[in-house]
């Protein structure tokens, strides 16, 4: 076979990269045992024939779209399931490279990531020992998605409609659906793919009513995969995007399942009916926990690809003629190109970086509670529904950046960049709304304030708070820890002022309800200020840490990115930072020159930076972003593929536009 041509502006950036792409590499899969984990099964999976296309995902109908998305998801589902690739998908540090591999097998949503995501996650957390052992049993029989969104409800989980009541002498319990805002809406695979569903219904039992519970239910049968009477499911239609998710409704008339259906780990109902309070009433919601946290390493892969798509692409293309004399440069070379790529780079980075301490946190307090300790819960959670809201509001509007950076091609979907967005602008409101989000770290923070102006010594990760609060204010230093300071200040100065609104409202005579609606702009405010100030500790600290364990000339590079991610946000915020701060003008202007700066050094290694993301072609699925840089080609060779080019004439011109042409000669 004869060697494919790499474009030669990819070749000479490759050779001017001043540090070695190899060990960037280990240190983003988290250490070279990993790498050659996930290339061993990249190989595998990849080389697989009948996971390749014939006709691009996005010429087919929804349903030829959904069907080929089961065709492959399925073969990926037997690869794994036969032990090949030696281990099962999983999360670790937050982020698998083993699931990521999907990207290469689906261009958009798997209709198993469910399964995969949370089915499996809630039977494993929320299921007790003997419901695992029992269901387990019966593995991969059950296929299953997490419902419990419904078309009246997605936030108030309190005000979901679908009923579970015990009836106490058949030992069943009744789910129900009473009116048409109580059919659960969106889970993944619901509507075609699934036979089981992890349900989300209000138990009643002796007529009272408990909260949401879990509950295993089974929706079609095993063989026929024919719906079970007393069920109604289908699905929802087209999306933005989430085309091959098969997101489902589903509807149950008096349906009934078995009282050890319910999963029972945390709370029970026991055979006369007598209902056992779990020890906290949030272990129900742990799941959605557990997916906030890893949506923040999530966001980052996506924001990867788009980031190599983007940077490898600006490499490649050449635009304008500033000086007459001289070729038309690459528009890499644009600094305002590389204001708008590098903070994309440098934010993948941080989300995967911080992804993981978040990871790690929530690892130590699982196992605490394990043992009983609920105590770092609330904090845990404050924490991921901030950093789940920030990163994935930020992920989205670096991918849409990205698009942009890459002009009119960016906008083609052979350059994969619109799937990207769809997939990470769906995580801004899965998994929790991003304002509802915002206002439950509010929570933590007003109760956090109270503590603070009590005296009271305060947890972790804002214990910065009692700093800024005695101080008043922040002393500038136009240096990264001055830079996180200023945002810690920010923080504290926005959590004050919100909670001032907040009690001040209160105390004119205001509902705390009212009160808290009248100041959530300002809540919400505090609660992105708070996240911003966690993200630019943890990556900067990470990366000093990190830097003494890498070579020297890899530890320039990761924190020119670090730098680089504070200096862009302290711009970005300057007006908080001069409200907060002794920070001047003159900062100001040397924090931009600076930035400035770190554009300059980042630019010749930028393609080396994108290619240590080491995301194959087949996972980028870009016409645009692809290691050799045939842009041209590739985007020539994709049109070609469209089927309107099957034919030189289209029947429509003989069906409409000749009878059309004729009737103007008239
Ligand atoms: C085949 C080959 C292999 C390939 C594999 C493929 C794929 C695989 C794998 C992985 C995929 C990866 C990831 C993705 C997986 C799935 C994601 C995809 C789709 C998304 C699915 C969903 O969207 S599921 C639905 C999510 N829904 C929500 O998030 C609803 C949001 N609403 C709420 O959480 C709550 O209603 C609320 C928190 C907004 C309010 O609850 P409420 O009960 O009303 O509570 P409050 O009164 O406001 O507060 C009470 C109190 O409780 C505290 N609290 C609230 N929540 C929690 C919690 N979760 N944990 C702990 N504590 C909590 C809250 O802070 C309050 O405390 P205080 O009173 O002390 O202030
Ligand atoms: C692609 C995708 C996949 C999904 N997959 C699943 C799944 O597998 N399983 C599942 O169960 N669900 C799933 N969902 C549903 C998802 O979890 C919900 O859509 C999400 O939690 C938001 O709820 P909602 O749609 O009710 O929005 P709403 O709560 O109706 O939000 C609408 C607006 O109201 C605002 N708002 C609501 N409440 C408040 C408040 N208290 N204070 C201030 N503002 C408020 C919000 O900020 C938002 O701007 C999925 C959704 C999407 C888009």
């Amino acid at each position: 076979m004869s060697e494919v041509k790499v474009n030669e502006d990819l070749v000479k950036e490759r050779q001017k990269c001043s540090f070695d792409v190899e060990e960037l590499i280990h240190l983003v899969d988290g250490g070279k045992h990993n790498t050659l984990e996930r290339k061993k099964i990249e190989q595998y999976v990849l080389s697989i024939k009948e996971l390749k296309d014939e006709v691009p995902e996005e010429y087919l109908s929804h349903k030829e779209r959904y069907e080929n998305s089961v065709r492959k998801g399925c073969i990926l589902f037997m690869v794994l399931m036969k032990g090949i690739l030696e281990r099962k998908p999983s999360r670790n540090d937050g982020i698998s490279y083993n699931y990521k591999i999907i990207n290469g097998v689906i261009k958009d949503i798997t209709p198993f990531m469910l399964h995969f995501g949370m089915f499996l996650p809630t039977l494993a957390s929320q299921a007790s020992p003997e419901q695992q052992q029992e269901w387990l049993k019966k593995g991969i029989q059950m296929i299953g998605t997490y419902a419990q969104t419904e078309l009246g409800h997605g936030t108030f989980l309190r005000g979901l409609e679908t009923t579970a009541t015990y009836d106490a002498d058949t030992e069943e319990f009744v789910i129900h659906s009473p009116k048409v805002t109580s059919y659960k809406w969106w889970p993944g695979g619901l509507a075609q793919t699934v036979n089981h569903c992890i349900v989300m219904a209000q138990l009643y039992t002796k007529g009272k009513n408990h909260g949401i519970h879990p509950f295993l239910v089974q929706i079609r049968d095993i063989e026929t995969h024919m719906p079970l009477p007393g069920i109604k499911v289908g699905d929802i239609g087209p999306k933005l995007g989430f085309q091959t998710a098969n997101n489902g409704f589903l509807g149950f008339d008096n349906y009934r399942i078995p009282r050890m259906n319910m999963l029972m780990k945390n709370s029970q109902v026991l055979k006369d009916g007598t209902y056992v309070k779990a020890k906290n009433d949030k272990l129900t919601y742990g799941t959605m926990v557990f997916v906030r946290v890893t949506i923040v390493a999530d966001v980052a892969y996506e924001l990867a690809r788009a980031a190599t798509i983007a940077v490898r692409y600006a490499a490649v293309r050449h635009q304008s003629k500033p000086k007459p004399n001289e070729p038309e440069p690459q528009i890499l070379d644009y600094v305002t190109q590389q204001h708008k790529l590098f903070i994309a780079v440098a934010t993948s980075h941080a989300f995967r970086t911080v992804g993981r301490w978040l990871w790690s946190t929530y690892t130590k307090v699982i196992a605490d509670m394990r043992h009983g300790n609920m105590d770092q819960l609330p904090e845990l959670h404050a924490l991921a529904c901030c950093l789940k809201a920030v990163c994935s509001k930020d992920a989205s509007t670096c991918v849409e950046q990205c698009r942009f950076a890459c002009g009119g091609h960016g906008y083609m979907q052979s350059s994969n960049l619109p799937i990207i967005y769809g997939i990470v602008t769906a995580t801004v409101t899965y998994e929790g709304e991003h304002t509802v989000m915002l206002l439950q770290t509010a929570r933590y923070l007003v109760k956090a304030y109270k503590q603070a102006s009590e005296g009271k010594s305060l947890t972790p990760t804002v214990a910065y708070m009692t700093k800024y609060l005695k101080s008043g204010s922040h002393y500038w230093q136009n240096t990264p820890e001055g830079i996180i300071g200023g945002f810690q200040a920010v923080a504290t100065g926005k959590i004050k002022e919100a909670c001032e609104s907040l009690f001040q409202h209160v105390k004119s005579g205001k509902d705390y309800e009212d009160a808290w609606n009248l100041s959530s702009v300002r809540l919400i405010n505090a609660s992105e200020a708070h996240a911003r100030a966690v993200l630019c500790e943890m990556f900067w600290k990470e990366i000093q840490r990190i830097s003494t364990t890498v070579s020297p000339s890899l530890a320039i590079v990761l924190t020119q990115l670090a730098e680089l991610y504070l200096n862009y946000w302290a711009l970005e915020k300057r007006g908080d930072m001069l409200m907060y701060s002794t920070i001047t003008k003159e900062d100001i202007s040397s924090l931009q020159r600076r930035y400035e700066e770190l554009l300059a050094l980042i630019r010749p290694n930028a393609v080396g930076i994108v290619d240590a993301f080491d995301i194959r072609d087949e996972i980028l699925c870009s016409t645009l972003g692809a290691y050799d840089g045939r842009v041209y080609e590739r985007l020539m060779e994709e049109a070609m593929k469209s089927p309107l080019n099957k034919e030189p004439v289209n029947q429509s011109f003989h069906k409409y536009i000749k009878p059309l042409l004729i009737q103007a000669k008239l």
